[in-house]
């Protein structure tokens, strides 16, 4: 029998990739909600009660009401919004973190989806913690640079209209250090502080590229940059989506940003010297980043094979 999917939200950035990878697949039925009814509670509901898994790819309070129209419903619920993510009675849908957040997953009809750049912070630093080598109380920085999909239709239509001349530079923003992302950040990574983060939104439509510069002399024992990529090295040896690529590998000096647009996959960097070490991590802001991993964490729920229905690349 046929998986049921409703994807709430299904004509926004994040529902509509989500809807184009599924619709090639012969193991899901996809529920398709009327455009005139789609923001409807009491026609959202029976969606809710007719659909095995859905997905919420909603702004936050339109996901907070979809998801109290699920209650009760039996319905598993992904939500790609900010809204859950670090709620009680909710788990937070980065399975890399561990083998134990993967069976969390598995076994979990509610599960917060990352936000992208958290995505790509989270990547690089939650191993560290997690072994150890990196303190709770390291003062994390992070730079990302993100293509303009990740702001949504709004975002979309503002750069692929009549552009004003700003929008043809790299623009940093959330200067005033809110960014929505830092509370899943702390909490995932277990850092004592909120880190220094800066986003810079970009001309081009998608791809990711997350950078935290590490200090080696601030880390516990001073490790060289061997040890560092060791330790990222085996936390996601075995993973079919994050890569940590050769030592030192640079693509020739340049890394992009948009190198795995179109891809659902994550490549991780280590480069610089045994004092100052920069980890980057490369992705699509709507792959890895958001609607990707939704499907990733779709496919764990279902006790499918996880890759099923993604583009992992050649
Ligand atoms: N874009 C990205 O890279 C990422 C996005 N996310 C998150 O995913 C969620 C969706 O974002 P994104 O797809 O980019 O946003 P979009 O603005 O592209 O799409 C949102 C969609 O939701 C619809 N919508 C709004 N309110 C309701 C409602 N009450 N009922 C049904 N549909 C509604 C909108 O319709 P209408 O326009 O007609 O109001 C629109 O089609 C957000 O929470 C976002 O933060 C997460 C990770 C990355
Ligand atoms: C370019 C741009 O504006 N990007 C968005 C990130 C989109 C995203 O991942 O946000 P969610 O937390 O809702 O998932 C931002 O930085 O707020």
């Amino acid at each position: 029998m046929k998986t049921k999917v409703f994807i709430d939200g299904h004509s926004g950035t994040t529902g509509l990739r989500i809807h184009e990878r599924l619709a090639a697949r012969q193991d899901i039925e996809l529920l398709q909600i009327s455009e005139e009814l789609r923001k409807n509670p009491d026609e959202v509901k029976k969606y809710m009660k007719a659909a095995d898994i859905a997905f919420l790819c909603l702004p936050d309070a339109a996901a907070v009401e979809a998801a109290g129209l699920a209650e009760g419903t039996g319905v598993k619920i992904i939500d790609t919004s900010t809204a859950h993510r670090i709620a009680l009675g909710w788990v937070y849908g980065f399975p890399e973190l561990s083998k134990e957040q993967s069976e969390k997953i598995a076994h979990s009809s509610r599960v917060g989806n990352p936000g992208c750049h958290a995505s790509g912070v989270i990547s690089l630093v939650q191993p560290l913690t997690a072994a150890g080598m990196m303190p709770a109380d390291y003062p994390v920085t992070a730079f990302s640079l993100t293509g303009y999909s990740g702001g949504g239709k709004k975002m979309i239509a503002a750069y692929e209209g009549e552009k004003t001349t700003d929008l043809l530079s790299p623009r940093q923003y959330g200067l005033g250090q809110t960014h929505k992302h830092l509370p899943e950040i702390v909490t995932i990574c277990h850092l004592a502080d909120k880190p220094m983060f800066s986003p810079i939104v970009d001309d081009y439509y998608s791809g990711m590229e997350v950078t935290v510069p590490v200090f080696t002399k601030l880390l516990k024992g001073a490790p060289g940059i061997q040890d560092v990529w060791e330790t990222l090295a085996a936390h996601y040896d075995g993973c079919d989506f994050i890569h940590v690529r050769p030592l030192g590998e640079d693509k020739g000096g340049f890394l992009a940003a948009n190198d795995m647009s179109g891809r659902d996959d994550m490549e991780i960097f280590v480069t610089g010297n045994d004092q100052r070490i920069l980890l980057t991590s490369i992705f699509d802001n709507l792959g890895k980043g958001a609607s990707g991993a939704a499907i990733e964490n779709m496919n764990i729920m279902l006790g499918i094979d996880p890759k099923t229905g993604l583009n992992l690349g050649d």
